[in-house]
């Protein structure tokens, strides 16, 4: 059997979540495969972004990990031992260690609980401790996340919705947990409020000792925060590796579109789009071989016939395409020629400057001190 590294919290082997459409009386029945065989590990303490386009399956892969989701092939192991298909009396116990911040803060807590209650539950459930002391960890969690400890006995619909972010945020570190999945934590929030969150998460992360699973739609927030990247395209990892490596030199034509669509970024821009002629294709029939073969400009006879595997390009960056050494020679060459147009130079920078702006600026007001700031203090 495989070894599991010492350096892992959390593994995926040929992982696999299949839904079932239809069905009925008059309706055929159809099979979506959200997750197809991914393999992938995820390092303790660091932050794993997972990108790629709408549908792709993000979601369906991190709620899999962390067993929100069972999965219908392969294995979960944490922590070296396979949770994938564990009873639920067990599956409750690690609930503790594998926590999930939801992207909706408005319907994600409930609205007939106090503030408290919600922070409370998971302590109530997980710890020995008595009432006195769960209320004392509730009022610290609150204070910890930029919350006031006596908003505890007020209700979801009394906040913003970025206290209430702070909330779930509070909920999920509270069994003292070991792993978060945070599923677009910031995409439904004012972009005024997105950096202040980011700010948190990364604050409590090296604080909580935390390994962080992120998913977000935003190509700069991802930058910012992610200590590694896998790119998702039909419910499959094309790439993974160390985000500056990736977002300097993607090897996948899949990632390349990705990064080549990085638009000059607007206020409430929620969407992923790649570069790309065409839609992408339906789960419920992806094409045969490289999935991805449909819409790649590299693609030959060959990907249409045979899906390529992740293989190890340089250093730990790994990647899914038969023609990952024409695209790194390609780029080699490019880069000793000039920006292709003034246009794309332009684009990038703009892109760049509001990227730097975006982290940087989070309002005076933030009750969190942000990383940068901390970096003027130091200075
Ligand atoms: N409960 C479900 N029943 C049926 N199909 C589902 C279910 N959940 C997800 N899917 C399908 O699985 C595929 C992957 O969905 P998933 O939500 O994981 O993608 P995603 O990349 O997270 O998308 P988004 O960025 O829009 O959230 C999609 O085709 C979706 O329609």
């Amino acid at each position: 059997m495989k070894h599991f590294a010492q350096d892992t919290i959390l593994e995926a082997r040929g992982l696999g979540r299949t839904f079932t459409r239809g069905g009925g009386l008059f309706q055929q029945r159809t099979f979506v495969r959200a997750v197809d065989g991914v393999d992938l590990a995820v390092r303790r303490g660091e932050t794993l972004a997972i990108v790629g386009e709408s549908g792709c399956g993000k979601s369906t892969l991190a709620r899999t990990l962390v067993r929100l989701l069972e999965p219908t092939k392969g294995q979960v192991l944490y922590e070296g031992n396979d949770i994938a298909h564990l009873p639920a009396r067990d599956m409750r116990r690690l609930r503790k260690d594998l926590q999930f911040v939801f992207q909706d803060p408005f319907s994600s807590l409930n609205p007939r609980m106090t503030v408290g209650a919600i922070v409370e539950e998971p302590l109530t459930v997980h710890t020995q401790d008595n009432k006195t002391t769960r209320r004392q960890k509730v009022a610290g969690l609150l204070q910890r996340v930029g919350l006031r400890s006596s908003m505890a006995d007020r209700y979801p619909h009394e906040f913003s919705g970025g206290q209430r972010q702070r909330i779930g945020i509070a909920r999920a570190l509270a069994s003292d947990p070991s792993v978060i999945v945070a599923d677009e934590p910031v995409s439904a929030l004012d972009v005024s409020v997105q950096a202040q969150v980011i700010n948190l998460l990364e604050d409590l992360k090296s604080e909580f000792n935390l390994t962080l699973i992120l998913i977000a739609h935003d190509l700069a927030v991802i930058r910012h925060m992610s200590d590694r990247v896998a790119v998702m395209y039909l419910g499959e990892v094309v790439e993974i590796g160390d985000t500056e490596t990736v977002y300097g030199a993607p090897r996948h034509p899949y990632t390349q579109a990705l990064m080549r669509a990085i638009p000059v970024p607007a206020p409430g821009m929620r969407s992923m789009h790649a570069d790309l002629p065409g839609d992408i294709p339906s789960p419920l029939n992806p094409p045969s071989g490289c999935r991805f073969h449909t819409r790649c400009r590299q693609a030959d006879e060959r990907c249409g016939i045979d899906g390529p595997t992740l293989e190890t390009t340089d250093g730990t960056r790994q990647v899914a395409c038969h023609h990952w050494r024409k695209v790194t020679e390609d780029q080699t060459r490019q880069k000793q020629e000039p920006p292709r147009s003034v246009a794309t130079a332009k684009r990038f920078s703009l892109y760049r400057e509001w990227s730097r702006k975006k982290m940087s600026n989070g309002p005076s007001s933030s009750p969190v001190v942000t990383t940068t700031q901390r970096k003027d203090k130091n200075a």
